[in-house]
Parts: C-alpha cells; structure tokens; sequence
C-alpha cells in the first residue's frame, strides 16, 4: 500500500548540538535502509521548511505506523498520514 507522508521536523532550540548530530545521522541511516528496501522510494524537502513529503510502499497500516514510529526524530515530528487509491485516469504501461 502507498501513503503519502508529510513529516514536519520540530527539534527543540536548547536542543545539545551533539545530540542533534546524532539523532540526525541515526534519521538518515534509518531512512536509507528503507529506502535501500523500497519501503521509502519517495523522499523529498518541503522547500524553505524542516519538514518532508514523502511516499512510503508498505504492506499495510500496521507496518506503516511501525516504520514512522521507530524513526528516531519519531518524537520530535508532527506526522500527516494520507493513503493513496489507484486513480481511475491514470495511465499506465
Ligand atoms: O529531515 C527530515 O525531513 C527528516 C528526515 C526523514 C528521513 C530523513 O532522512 O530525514
């Protein structure tokens, strides 16, 4: 199943920069794995914002709330959840 997700980041400002550092590179990690994967092909920075849209190809909402929940700036993020239906129009082939 397809969801589009946007995630807005909101790390707190008296946040330690080393702890920044680290959550941040563990986020990338944790994304390239699952991009590697094909559970993240979709992966893009809402422009002038800390924020993200992306697409996200797993098997259902249960896997879909484990991958957004085990994100390590999982508690620093506002989440928006959209499923995606095939569109009738779509052409494809
Ligand atoms: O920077 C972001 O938008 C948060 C994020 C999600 C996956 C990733 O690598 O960073």
């Amino acid at each position: 199943m397809l969801y589009h997700v946007r995630m807005d980041v909101r790390l707190p400002a008296d946040l330690d920069p080393g702890a920044r550092e680290e959550i941040v590179a563990r986020e990338k990690e944790y994304s390239r794995r699952l991009q590697r994967a094909g559970k993240w092909p979709q992966l893009w920075r809402i422009a002038g914002e800390y924020a993200n849209f992306s697409i996200l190809d797993v098997a259902d909402h249960d896997e879909l709330h484990a991958v957004l929940s085990g994100l390590p700036l999982f508690p620093y993020m506002d989440i928006q959840v959209t499923p995606l239906a095939a569109h009738p129009s779509k052409v494809t082939g």
